[in-house]
């Protein structure tokens, strides 16, 4: 019987007009990839706090009206820990993106995403946050680069 724990993680996509936001990672998990912004969630803190933290911390942007639209579950094969991701987005930000040590910021045209450099599971629900759907899912991976099964629906 595996004991799966959970860890909870943070995901923050930031729209502007067709552009969305994504921060080449530098370092640490899941460096090489486009993402959104995020990371663990802190004792003492909500959810929406640390996407918010996240956020300010790797590209000094600022939102106050961060909605979470999504929940990610990601497993590896092999590993008991489940990432618990709730990912969030708005389109109302202060401050202009930043290169950090964490992240290096770039905006995307919508019809421009660069899924070959980015987690194999968001090809399938990054579309859905764009046309404004809320969603779940659950990712099954083998290593970073391969998902043995998953499921996702709209809420
Ligand atoms: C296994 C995994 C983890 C993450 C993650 C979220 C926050 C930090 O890492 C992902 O982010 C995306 N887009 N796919 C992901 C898969």
């Amino acid at each position: 019987m595996s004991t799966t724990s959970r860890k909870v993680l943070t995901l923050v996509i930031i729209r502007k007009g067709s552009d969305i936001l994504l921060g080449m990672k530098k370092r640490g998990f899941g460096a090489g990839k486009w993402n959104g912004f995020g990371g663990k969630v802190e004792p003492g803190e909500t959810i929406l706090e640390g996407a918010k933290r996240e956020l300010q911390e790797e590209c000094h942007l600022t939102s106050d009206s961060l909605k979470e639209v999504g929940l990610l579950e990601f497993e590896f094969k092999n590993d008991p820990v489940l990432l618990e991701t709730h990912v969030f987005t708005s389109n109302q930000f202060q401050g202009e993106p930043k290169e950090t040590e964490e992240m290096n910021p770039q905006w995307f045209s919508m019809d421009n995403i660069p899924y070959q450099q980015m987690w194999l599971d968001d090809k399938y629900w990054l579309p859905l946050l764009i046309q404004g759907e809320q969603f779940k899912g659950y990712f099954l991976f083998e290593g970073h680069e391969r998902i043995l099964n998953y499921d996702l629906t709209t809420l």
